[in-house]
């Protein structure tokens, strides 16, 4: 049939009419992705170049917080970097962190997990590791209320704990330095910030079987220290887990976590036994494993009691964020003393004078040693345990320096670069403990060796507690010499922590009044 047979004048009027809805249609869907794609337009953080497959992999070197130092003076304060499949912003100004602590502290508040963590820390779920959500307050709130509160970092039972860890490494310097005229300080203050961790976590008092769990407790923690900090090839590349198994180190994570988890058990049914049987723990003998199962019972048996594994994973995180922190400032702390001979011996007066002669340093003098509180706080900003923090991960988009940061891109705060940073700091390179003499502690983000926000160190109190008494001791007791004067090495190495890669030797002489 010929189109001129079917013309009549309703046949245009609905071509017409359908032509005009089609146009309509077409113009509108072309306006909304005209709008749509406006709308899409993305502004990334600059980025150096990548490789196919690592990214920027074979940009960073062992100590990544310098690699992005140097790539951030090129690329700007917040820079994307692709680190083999994750991708990742790296944060280095004081602005900027003041900018996600305004608006965006919830958006990054998660963590990322790793094959290790998620062995070794009860499937990611603890405080360090586990991302946010209501279970991880929970925990949260009960480490920083009723774990490392200032009343409980004061109470008499951390205090002891303190105490004893504490005398316990002034003699053993004294002994070493009687037997070898010098000593691997760096060796006796991991074992002293180890003694207060675990004594304040299980207890001073133990019998012999308690006594030999500790000690296989401390051991084992101290893998777990090292072994969180491994990233594997299926944590970077996840088409080459498989290779995890060939490199050994799942068998690893495995065999730490299946050792230590019976020893927490055993130590959970015979504390809980006791409580059940009322024999509650003098208030001087109090420690976290008493506090956890008391909170566990006097919550209601429902979803939100907080579980064995729970309880297990609060005590390993105390033992990896809390043990090596404090002794690597310590060993930082003395080094920068002995390459600076005129602080030491203003910090050494101030000790001295402060404490008088008496056979033992109270602990309660210390709050009157500004100078040492300096040399401290001198210390965090030139030797940030941890350089980049702990990284965070965006829960969804956010923009930050004016960019787009993408859900799940990982975040690095380089914190070590922020603490180094010309336009704040004065002669950035040197240890100037006086300049933080008149200083407050102010919200500018420019020192935060304790992290900040939701995610910040909940053990700060803790730690500067333990740090601040093993230095006043240290100097109270012994004068210190380099053997043989020989220079004092500052390179580092990168862990869990920020260490010094050469153990710190030194020579200590017995001080006298007399
Ligand atoms: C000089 C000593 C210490 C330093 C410099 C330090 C530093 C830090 C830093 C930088 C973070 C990450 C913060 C962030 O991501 O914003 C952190 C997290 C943490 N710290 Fe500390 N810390 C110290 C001592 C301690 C102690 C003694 C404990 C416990 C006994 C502790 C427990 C924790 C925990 C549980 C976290 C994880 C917090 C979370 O993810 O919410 N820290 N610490």
């Amino acid at each position: 049939m010929a189109l001129k047979e079917l013309s009549c004048p309703t046949f245009e009027l609905c071509l017409s009419l359908f032509s005009t809805i089609i146009t309509i249609i077409i113009v509108l869907k072309l306006r909304s992705v005209r709008v749509k794609s406006k709308e899409n337009i993305v502004t990334l953080p600059p980025s150096p170049r990548k490789l196919p497959i690592i990214g920027n992999l074979h940009q960073i070197g062992a100590l990544p917080y310098r690699s992005f130092k140097g790539l951030s003076e090129k690329y700007g304060d917040v820079m994307l970097l692709q680190l083999g499949h994750i991708p990742t912003v790296v944060v280095s100004s004081a602005q900027v962190v003041n900018e996600i602590m305004k608006g965006n502290d919830l958006a990054l508040s998660n963590r990322g997990q790793s094959r290790a963590t998620n062995i070794l820390l009860y499937g990611s779920n603890d405080i360090g590791f586990g991302n946010y959500g209501e279970r991880w307050k929970q925990k949260r709130k009960i480490c920083v209320r009723e774990l490392l509160s200032p009343k409980m970092v004061e109470s008499e039972s951390i205090r002891l704990v303190r105490e004893g860890a504490v005398a316990e490494l002034v003699d053993k310097v004294r002994e070493a330095a009687a037997a070898a005229g010098s000593v691997n300080l760096s060796e006796l203050l991991v074992e002293a910030a180890n003694n207060i961790i675990c004594n304040s976590a299980l207890g001073l008092k133990n019998d012999e079987k308690g006594v030999r769990r500790k000690h296989s407790v401390k051991a084992l923690a101290k893998k777990v220290m090292f072994q969180v900090g491994v990233v594997t090839l299926g944590d970077h590349f996840p088409w080459l887990a498989w290779l995890d198994v060939l490199t050994g180190h799942l068998q690893q994570f495995k065999a730490t976590f299946q050792a230590l988890d019976p020893l927490f058990d055993d130590l959970i049914a015979e504390r809980t036994s006791s409580i059940i049987n009322r024999e509650t723990p003098a208030a001087h003998q109090t420690d976290f494993v008493d506090i956890l199962i008391q909170i566990q019972h006097q919550q209601l048996p429902n979803n939100n009691a907080i579980s064995n594994n729970d309880i297990k994973s609060i005590l390993l995180d105390m033992f990896a964020a809390g043990s090596e922190t404090t002794s690597v400032t310590v060993e930082w702390a003395m080094s920068e003393l002995m390459k600076n001979p005129i602080e030491l011996k203003k910090v050494q007066e101030e000790v001295r004078r402060v404490v008088g002669q008496k056979s033992n340093v109270e602990e309660s003098k210390v709050k009157q040693m500004e100078y040492l509180k300096c040399v401290v706080k001198e210390t965090l900003r030139l030797h940030p345990p941890a350089p980049l923090l702990v990284p965070r991960v965006a829960t969804h988009h956010v923009k930050l320096g004016g960019y787009d940061i993408p859900a799940k891109t990982r975040l690095y705060v380089n914190v070590w670069a922020i603490q180094r940073d010309p336009q704040v700091w004065d002669n950035p390179e040197e240890f100037i403990p006086e300049r933080h003499r008149h200083s407050h502690d102010t919200q500018d983000f420019t020192l935060i060796p304790f992290g900040f926000g939701r995610r910040g160190c909940p053990g700060m109190n803790f730690g500067l507690a333990a740090v601040e008494y093993m230095l006043a001791n240290l100097l109270y007791y012994f004068n210190w010499e380099s053997p043989q004067a020989q220079a004092i090495d500052m390179t580092e190495i990168f862990g869990l922590v920020a260490s010094k890669r050469i153990p710190l030797h030194l020579k200590p002489i017995p001080f006298s009044f007399q």
